[in-house]
């Protein structure tokens, strides 16, 4: 077994995200993620004021809480969690939530970046077309996934995402996974005004990389206090070097090519 299978470390294995193109060539496709978004070339849009984006989660959606071995994950039955209008042309159904975050005293940690400027860490709400018969069958179609993309900004502590976060001593190893067994509302995760976002068409920002997925950024990030930063970094990963603390599991932003952001604000 090469090392970088047995210490499965897609960032810290060979060159990382730069060198993912050996193995995924889409990596340098024609809409991949993330991007910058920069904020003079986005277009608004009122077509997508005109038919709103609508976010509903319930308290009930949220089964349980896996480590990856790239990020934790919480995994959802969808159970009235859906996602519909704005730049989507059917319904989608919620699937999970992740996070991509950075080093401890860095300013980089989120994958997208507005006007070049990074956020301390970057919250993922998955969702699958139902048009498709399910998760595993929508991830790898043009129109198959929607991420709803917020940024997490150093601020006040987010007593919600700290319930989250209260798990992760007990999903210490990849692969560990425990059943949550209170009620969380992951619309507890959307910022105060979940209006303003940008929506382009991208990629998965880790391999397989497929280029599915219709990107929804909410423009207000979410606070979150630096201890709740910090904790992320006490979920642990494996190495080449052993295991140790998950941090800089993003993928850095790729060249837009020939794609416009649009904008739900003007
Ligand atoms: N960082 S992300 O939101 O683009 C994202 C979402 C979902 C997957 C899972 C791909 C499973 C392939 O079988 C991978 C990445
Ligand atoms: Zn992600």
């Amino acid at each position: 077994m090469s090392s970088s299978k047995k210490r499965g470390n897609i960032y810290l294995s060979g060159a990382g995200p730069s060198a993912w193109h050996e193995e995924y060539p889409v990596a340098k496709g024609k809409r991949q993620s993330p991007v910058d978004i920069n904020t003079n070339k986005t277009k608004f849009d009122p077509k997508l004021a005109a038919d709103p984006l609508t976010i509903r989660f319930s308290d009930s959606c949220c089964q349980s809480i896996v480590n990856t071995g790239i990020s934790f994950q919480v995994t959802s039955n969808g159970a009235g969690c859906e996602l519909s209008g704005g730049p989507l042309d059917s319904t989608y159904q919620f699937a999970q939530f992740h996070a991509h975050w950075g080093a401890y005293l860095k300013t980089t940690g989120s994958e997208h970046t507005v006007d070049g400027v990074s956020y301390p860490a970057e919250l993922h709400l998955v969702h699958w077309n139902t048009k498709y018969d399910d998760f595993k069958d929508a991830v790898d179609k043009p129109d198959g996934l929607a991420v709803i993309a917020v940024f997490f900004k150093r601020g006040k502590e987010h007593p919600g995402f700290g319930k989250i976060q209260d798990l992760f001593s007990k999903i210490p190893a990849k692969g560990a996974k425990v059943n949550i067994d209170f009620e969380f509302n992951p619309g507890l995760l959307m910022p105060p005004d979940s209006e303003n976002y940008w929506t382009y068409l991208g990629s998965l920002t880790t391999p397989p990389l497929y280029e599915s997925v219709t990107w929804i950024v909410m423009k207000e990030p979410l606070e979150v206090s630096v201890e709740q930063i910090a904790i992320l970094r006490t979920l642990l990963w494996e190495t080449p070097n052993g295991v140790s603390q998950m941090y800089n599991n993003f993928r850095p932003p790729v060249p837009l090519r020939d794609r416009v952001i649009r904008a739900s604000f003007g």
